[in-house]
């Protein structure tokens, strides 16, 4: 039996909802990157060329170049070691790659969240991302847990950013620390944590200004709210994500890589997987970036954020496969 039925073993232990939204917010990508494969497995021969047009499939959904190489690698070892000779043995070889890739070596993507004391959770990304958005569907996730949730504006460069993170708070139900535009968002991030603390909080989530015009001035303002934090609580910030927009491409890959710079990224947060066939840019964050992906945005309601799962995510791309194996092998 191929690594599929393992996959659709590891799915089956959660909720069918999870499972369904995983397949619907990724089928664009699904239909770039594995229904691309079909046309070049069907020619029947595994060969030279049939390797390349495999890599142009995985560079075209934003794989990336390094780790398109390092896939394709694997596959190649694989195929001599087991002697392959039919490429439609190719797919559930390719998910398990992808599963291995995705995971990592740590498999650290859980949150550290701390059991009774309070936990800091600092949003990084540049405007536009989906970061306001995130921070709303995570304290509706935290806040279904029945924990105690508050919210910090820290994006005070923008009079916008402060009005729509109160509305997300309206919407869910939780308080959010706020100063006037224009004030040190450090001076927020103090207030927060001490009305975070005072009432006996859960989790703070914190927003930030992602303006990319003064890069250097927006690094060190993240440097100072970093340091604000970590001196009002030891080990805090416990988490610090970077918001990426994913339909951004490669662009998303160099906001990450300068943010991971400037703060010490502990995760990734892919928003707008539903929008983009190129979600391909899991697997290229992942593995060049040696960041964890801990969030997916997979729509814009508020239970769209989903933990990140390696396992949900490549059975959703091989979905269809997936079941017409099983159903043959019954
Ligand atoms: N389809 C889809 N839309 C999303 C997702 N996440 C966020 N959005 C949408 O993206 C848009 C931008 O989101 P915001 O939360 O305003 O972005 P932001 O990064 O906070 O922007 P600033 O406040 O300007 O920094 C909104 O229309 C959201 O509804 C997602 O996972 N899927």
């Amino acid at each position: 039996m191929s690594f599929f039925k393992k996959l659709k073993e590891n799915v089956s232990k959660t909720t069918e909802s999870v499972t369904h939204k995983f397949m619907s917010g990724l089928s664009k990508t699904s239909a770039s990157l594995v229904g691309a494969m079909d046309s070049v497995f069907a020619r029947g021969k595994i060969d030279e060329e049939m390797y390349e047009e495999l890599e142009d499939i995985l560079i075209g959904a934003d794989v990336g170049v390094n780790t398109t190489l390092e896939i394709v690698d694997r596959l190649r070892q694989e195929v001599k070691a087991h002697r392959i000779k039919d490429p439609t043995e190719l797919k559930p070889l390719m998910s398990e790659i992808l599963v291995e890739l995705l995971r990592g070596e740590d498999e650290a993507t859980g949150m550290n969240i701390q059991d009774g004391q309070l936990s800091v959770i600092l949003f990084v990304g540049v405007n536009g991302v989906g970061k306001t958005t995130t921070i709303g569907k995570l304290a509706h996730h935290y806040n279904q847990q029945g924990k105690k949730v508050l919210l910090a504006a820290g994006d005070t460069f923008r009079a916008g950013a402060i009005e729509q993170l109160e509305v997300w708070g309206e919407r869910v139900g939780v308080d959010v620390i706020r100063h006037q535009a224009g004030s040190d968002p450090a001076a927020v991030m103090y207030d927060a944590i001490q009305a975070a603390q005072a009432r006996g909080a859960d989790i703070l989530l914190c927003d930030t200004a992602g303006r990319l015009q003064n890069k250097v001035n927006l690094m060190e303002e993240l440097k100072k709210v970093h340091r604000v934090i970590g001196r009002e609580i030891e080990g805090a910030p416990h988490e610090t994500l970077l918001v990426v927009d994913s339909t951004t491409g490669q662009n998303a890959m160099q906001q990450a890589k300068l943010f991971h710079d400037a703060t010490h990224l502990t995760g990734i947060v892919l928003t707008k997987m539903d929008g983009t066939a190129k979600g391909g840019i899991a697997l290229a964050i992942r593995r060049e970036l040696e960041v964890p992906v801990k969030w997916i945005g997979l729509g814009e309601q508020m239970d769209d954020l989903q933990p990140f799962d390696a396992d949900q995510f490549v059975h959703a791309l091989f979905g269809e496969d997936i079941e017409k194996e099983l159903a043959g092998t019954e």
